[in-house]
């Protein structure tokens, strides 16, 4: 169990003993004995032992233990107890509190109107019996569970006026719903809630509360009602309750309201007692977040019904220009069996195993596209190239569903299809991807009769060639006998390497032991048939020391010829650009696929690429043979192969390389990454169940020859380095990464000017620790027909930061910033789009591994729990994701700012450890604890 939730525990246990008045005890066996007998198993709840318990609340300074007594922080009173903001000051005795500003100040309180009581209310002495102020509704947990749960099957019972109670307010209440909106944070909003008895008979209010935290709301009534405090209502007798607003930022704030009430005798058991609910979303929206906002309700485009069983006939269309594109025949398992399934991965497996669960993959992608098949959509034709139809798309740019250049689909004319007709369907192949929309090459038929904005059914279809490659790949490396490359042993391998000293062009290289002798390893190919793997944490250098092998092997042997690939372009686009630092341009070949968009191609690229006039063009082997190095992307793809960010690929995408091309007893395999950050996207359960879901670098990392060697506790430069000396990144940045994920090994390495250079700003909670989280409570939204999501409240936040970030550049010691140096993250294309509404300078984690900025800000947009097993599907998002978190925290050098919504983020476990080590944790030894609290806006840290 996570420490924040032994934490919460402990806290609720403070809050019981406050509820029967038991406070004063301080005596740890007594403290324990209560804890076991009467809270522990109250209620259902599976809770931890109070040792554990209590040393939670040791941690984060909320109690003391010395001498056999347990002393409960007072703040522990303030910061947890009081969930609905304490009054700051009281206008009169036992009265309402104002404060400032106040918006109703004066006007009088009382049971019957609105007005401040003359005389101190009951509740005066009922609260201070113990010495202690309690009037203001404390949240009953073992109530709120309850109505949670009963909430799903029970909201319309909860929400209506019952038993001769009715709860009306000046606010417009629809459906138990009381909605309204500020525009600036400077405001105070107040909702009067009237609680009506309108039986014959009196009843007594006994308890009002909110079901979850939120400290920008307070709840407040005269006679300050509580359970020890009643308040008795005659038939036809009106209460007031009153809800203040008061929103510290921008964002979109929910709330739910319990109102208890009883039959009057005091003897009547608490099971009598009944409960109202109301829910209330306020907003403070200002005139960015207006304008941010959805341009359109969300619509879900309509989704075409099953597939008619009409005959039809297709004609094909123009496809865009590209080079020599062979076809490649289907490959259907030939095996498929339980036990093969079963059985695991070995080299006699291999083919038909991974065949099979590629086969598995393409049935699912299958399944997944036809979701999006879309009715009634209108076509325009485009303005640039009168010959291109423009479709839109929406959720295109997240691959959903996943089109690219060269793909095609099929479109039949709305409304055509009918018995006995044969229907024609339109291929239109696609000739442009953009954001929310795709141009479509069509046959003249369709083009010569069609009408601007003319309606179409869309089917979407599934591009096999990436599933072919790879099936091809796996039958190739058997075909080739690469078993002692992917199964091996180490027994096979060539004598004892010597190796070179070796002057490499990155000097730096040369100050670390472990990237030199990798250099050393596989410029003498020490590993073969071997592959060597260089691995480690984020920003230890693993692609810098690819790029220095590279070199050197071209170096040491002139004649090498050297594919390098990555998964994604951007990976393969830095291997390029960082290669190109030392080597002719000459030398050096990099090969997009035809389905890449020509302005994406970066400048330094442009003139050593197959870019040609119109299109990519693809030379023949002859000429590809003319230069020493070929990059590419690992489906795009010597006797050497390097591999970069090798954990993000499955593994027959990485084997495409490698079959046919690699000479399974010269050839050199080195593949680099870091297992704990993206790793492959697979949709089929069944391929993700039996392994296709394991990158072949992450499999290989188990293999014996790859593992420490028990002797000596290290690893065998032969065949492997791990690299944990951190270069990028201050050390409070890698704090929490380090400890989820690699065990504390990394070292922080990185230059202290630049790590350093935000230590001192003047917007850090905590002056050395440059790491800040700041809880927004936004909502994720969609709008017009995108499934992807934004949330306006976290743009508004960032750009706070990034006015911030550039107006304080220079000033008080700190470095210059220009906005190249400046990162942000955020997890889906409709934020990125947001933030670039004014702001030129976002990408998505995929774009952002192997990355770095001096400051990165991350957007974790998600507001809602309940998209979240959407997000898991598609591997979108930052939450339940911890390989995608991973990336996003440890792209900074010097500062990271995490905007979010804590409570939401809270529900994964990696975002819940993240999140508790920067509260309650010393982040560094020199820090204090109470201070690491304030890395945490206050407002969130009473919620959490
Ligand atoms: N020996 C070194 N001395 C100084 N700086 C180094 C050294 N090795 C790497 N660096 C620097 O560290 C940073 C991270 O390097 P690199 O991108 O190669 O790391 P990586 O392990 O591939 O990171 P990630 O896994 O996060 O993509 C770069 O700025 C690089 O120049």
């Amino acid at each position: 169990m996570t420490l924040s939730k032994r934490r919460e525990f402990g806290l609720e246990f403070y809050e019981f003993l406050k509820d029967t008045n038991r406070t004063s005890i301080k005596n740890k066996s007594k403290l324990r004995d209560i804890y076991n007998n009467e809270f522990r198993n109250s209620d259902g709840v599976k809770r931890p032992n109070f040792s554990s318990v209590l040393y939670a609340l040791k941690l984060s300074n909320k109690a003391r233990v010395y001498s056999g007594q347990v002393h409960f922080n007072p703040t522990v009173r303030e910061y947890y107890l009081d969930q609905w903001r304490r009054p700051t000051r009281s206008v009169q005795n036992g009265g309402l509190i104002t404060s400032t500003p106040p918006v109703h100040n004066g006007v009088q309180l009382n049971k019957y109107t609105v007005g401040v009581p003359s005389s101190p209310g009951p509740a005066q002495t009922a609260s201070t019996q113990n010495g202690v102020t309690s009037h203001t509704p404390r949240r009953d947990w073992k109530l709120a569970n309850k109505i949670l749960k009963m909430y799903n099957s029970d909201r319309a019972e909860l929400i209506s006026d019952r038993r001769g109670v009715l709860i009306t307010s000046d606010h417009p209440v629809k459906d138990g719903l009381i909605k309204f909106s500020l525009e600036s944070v400077t405001e105070v909003h107040i909702v009067h809630l009237f609680l009506k008895n309108s039986s014959s008979s009196p009843l007594l209010f006994t308890y009002y509360s909110a079901l979850h935290r939120m400290s920008c709301f307070t709840l407040q009534d005269t006679q300050k009602v509580t359970r020890n405090n009643p308040l008795q209502l005659a038939p036809g007798e009106q209460y007031e309750v009153q809800l203040q607003f008061r929103p510290k930022h921008p964002g979109f704030y929910p709330a739910a309201l319990v109102f208890e009430f009883k039959p009057p005798h005091s003897s009547s058991p608490p099971s009598l007692a009944f409960h109202l609910l109301r829910f209330v979303e306020a907003q403070c929206v200002t005139s960015l977040a207006r304008e941010l906002g959805p341009t359109a309700p969300y619509r879900p485009r309509p989704i075409m019904s099953a597939e008619a069983s009409l005959r039809y006939i297709v004609e094909d269309g123009e496809q865009p220009e590209r080079g020599l594109c062979r076809k490649m025949v289907a490959i259907s398992p030939s095996l498929w069996s339980r036990s093969l399934l079963e059985g695991g991965l070995t080299w006699e497996s291999y083919k038909e195993l991974l065949q099979l669960l590629l086969y598995l993959e393409a049935i699912q992608m299958e399944v997944d596209i036809k979701k999006y098949n879309m009715t009634k959509s209108p076509m325009f034709r485009d303005k640039a190239k009168k010959s291109l139809l423009v479709l839109e798309v929406p959720g295109v740019s997240e691959n959903r569903p996943s089109v690219l250049r060269g793909d095609s689909l099929l479109v039949t004319k709305w409304g055509e299809g009918k018995e006995g007709k044969v229907l024609v369907k339109y291929r239109g192949y696609v000739h442009r991807v953009e954001l929310e929309r795709v141009k479509l090459g069509f046959n003249p038929k369709l083009l010569s009769s069609f009408i601007d904005g003319q309606k179409f059914d869309v089917e979407f279809t599934v591009n096999r060639l990436t599933t072919r490659l790879q099936q091809r790949a796996a039958e190739l490396a058997f075909q080739h006998n690469l078993g002692n490359t992917l199964f091996p042993s180490g027994g096979t391998t060539t004598k004892t390497p010597k190796l070179q000293q070796l002057w490499l062009y990155d000097k730096a290289l040369e100050q670390n032991p472990e990237q030199y002798s990798a250099v050393q390893n596989i410029v003498a190919g020490s590993s073969r048939p071997a592959p060597y793997l260089v691995f480690g944490p984020p920003g230890t250098g693993k692609t810098v020391t690819l790029v220095e092998a590279i070199k050197q092997v071209l170096k040491t042997k002139g004649s090498s010829h050297i594919l390098a690939c990555a998964p994604s372009n951007s990976a393969a686009d830095l291997l390029c650009v960082k290669l190109l630092e030392h080597l002719e341009k000459r030398k050096l070949f990099r090969m997009y696929a035809s389905s890449r968009n020509p302005d994406d191609v970066p400048t330094a690229i442009v003139d050593c690429c197959n870019m040609g006039e119109h299109c990519f063009v693809f030379p023949c082997k002859e000429e590809l043979m003319k230069y020493s190095i070929i990059i590419t992307t690992l489906l795009t793809a010597g006797r050497h192969v390097f591999v970069d960010e090798a954990g993000h690929a499955v593994e027959t995408e990485t084997i495409i390389p490698l079959a046919g091309l690699l000479d399974p007893d010269n050839g050199q395999v080195v593949l680099a990454g870091d297992p704990k950050q993206l790793g492959p996207i697979i949709r089929s359960p069944l391929a993700i169940k039996y392994g296709l879901g394991v990158s072949l670098l992450e499999r290989l990392m188990k293999v014996s020859l790859y593992q420490k060697e028990e002797s000596t506790g290290t690893f065998n430069n032969r065949y492997v380095t791990k690299l944990l000396r951190n270069y990028r990144s201050h050390p409070s940045i890698l704090k929490v990464p380090n400890e989820l994920f690699y065990e504390g090994e990394l070292q922080v390495f990185a230059n202290e000017m630049i790590r350093n250079s935000y230590c001192n700003w003047e917007h850090l909670p905590q002056k050395g620790f440059p790491v800040v989280f700041h809880g927004v409570a936004g909502r994720d939204e969609r709008e017009e027909n995108s499934p992807s999501f934004f949330n306006v409240a976290e743009v508004e936040v960032l750009m706070e930061y990034m006015r911030k970030l550039l107006q304080g550049q220079g000033k008080r010691g700190l470095a210059t910033i220009s906005p190249k140096d400046i990162g942000i993250i955020a997890p889906y294309r409709k934020q990125v789009e947001k933030i670039r509404k004014a702001l030129k300078i976002v990408g998505s984690v995929e774009e952002f591994q192997g990355q770095e900025r001096r400051v990165i800000l991350v957007s974790t947009v998600r507001s809602s729990a309940k998209y979240i097993q959407t997000d898991q599907r598609f591997s979108l998002g930052f939450v339940k994701n911890e390989k995608r978190f991973n990336v996003a925290v440890t792209r900074a050098k010097a500062l990271l700012v995490v905007v979010g919504n804590p409570l939401v983020l809270r529900g994964d476990p990696a975002w819940d450890r993240y999140v508790d080590r920067l509260l309650f944790c010393p982040p560094t030894v020199e820090t204090e604890e109470s201070e690491v609290q304030q890395q945490l806006d206050p407002e969130w840290r009473n919620e959490l």
